[in-house]
């Protein structure tokens, strides 16, 4: 039997030049529905760049990102399509949790009640009224994941979720990211940290320099033994 997998991110020869800094150089790489995709590789590999692009953030200088076959830019209502954790900007630091999501799905036209179902899916009712100045990094994580779910996207991209948790918000996050994918839902996470990112998705896009380095189920990607760090020293010249 035929087996018709969706890819609802796709990037093709997408290339991003800032002056002379080559950030993405000829990236294509698609992202499989229903998976917890990592997006990996060093500092300045050009992750953040082709994010802002699927985003319609950043201008591709050639190339294409694209979101369920459209351009950010030409999708309806974009917000119940894709998700996005990005810069992590801060909370007004008085505003409760809560109060910070009604201003959320006020502005995005959602009912109020969405603003609960969004703090039960982040486990975030315990902490939804204090305020946003007193809340752990892992709590700020939840409250940013909560704000992007707002629209009910099937498509999540998240730059660095992993950055600063402790192990019990990690272990959380990893349970958090799986349930959404076997939701149906396609979740791109980008990481530099390999060891780490390993353990929270199934599926990798590795890239190194803006190029891509690898890609595909992490089981084929990494040969048994290995793991995704040595695979990406070895693919990349730095262990012979
Ligand atoms: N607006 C910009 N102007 C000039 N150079 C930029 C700009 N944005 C990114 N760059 C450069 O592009 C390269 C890729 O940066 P990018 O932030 O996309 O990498 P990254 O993989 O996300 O890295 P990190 O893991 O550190 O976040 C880097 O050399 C960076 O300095």
């Amino acid at each position: 039997m035929e087996v018709i997998v969706n890819h609802p991110i796709q990037a093709r020869s997408l290339t991003k030049r800032f002056g002379d800094v080559l950030a993405v150089d000829d990236l294509t790489f698609d992202v499989p529905e229903a998976t917890v995709t990592g997006f990996l590789g060093p500092n300045g590999a050009g992750k953040t760049t082709t994010m802002r692009m699927l985003l319609g953030l950043v201008t591709p200088t050639a190339g294409s990102a694209t979101i369920t076959g459209r351009r950010y830019a030409d999708l309806d209502r974009p917000a119940d399509v894709v998700g996005a954790v990005l810069d992590r900007a801060g909370f007004h630091p008085a505003r409760s949790a809560r109060d910070h999501l009604r201003v959320y799905a006020a502005m995005g036209g959602y009912p109020a009640s969405r603003v609960d179902e969004v703090l039960g899916l982040v486990a975030a009712t315990g902490f939804a009224d204090r305020p946003a100045g007193t809340l752990s990094t892992g709590m700020r994580q939840r409250l940013h994941l909560a704000t992007a779910l707002l629209g009910r996207p099937r498509i999540l991209l998240l730059d660095e979720p992993a950055n600063g948790l402790d192990p019990a918000g990690i272990a959380w996050l990893r349970g958090f990211l799986s349930d959404l994918a076997r939701d149906g839902r396609t979740v791109l996470v980008s990481s530099h940290a390999l060891a780490e990112a390993e353990r929270l998705v199934d599926h990798v896009v590795v890239v190194s320099a803006g190029r891509l380095v690898a890609a595909g189920p992490l089981a084929t990607v990494v040969p048994a033994g290995s793991s995704l760090e040595q695979t990406f020293l070895t693919l990349t010249g730095g262990v012979r």
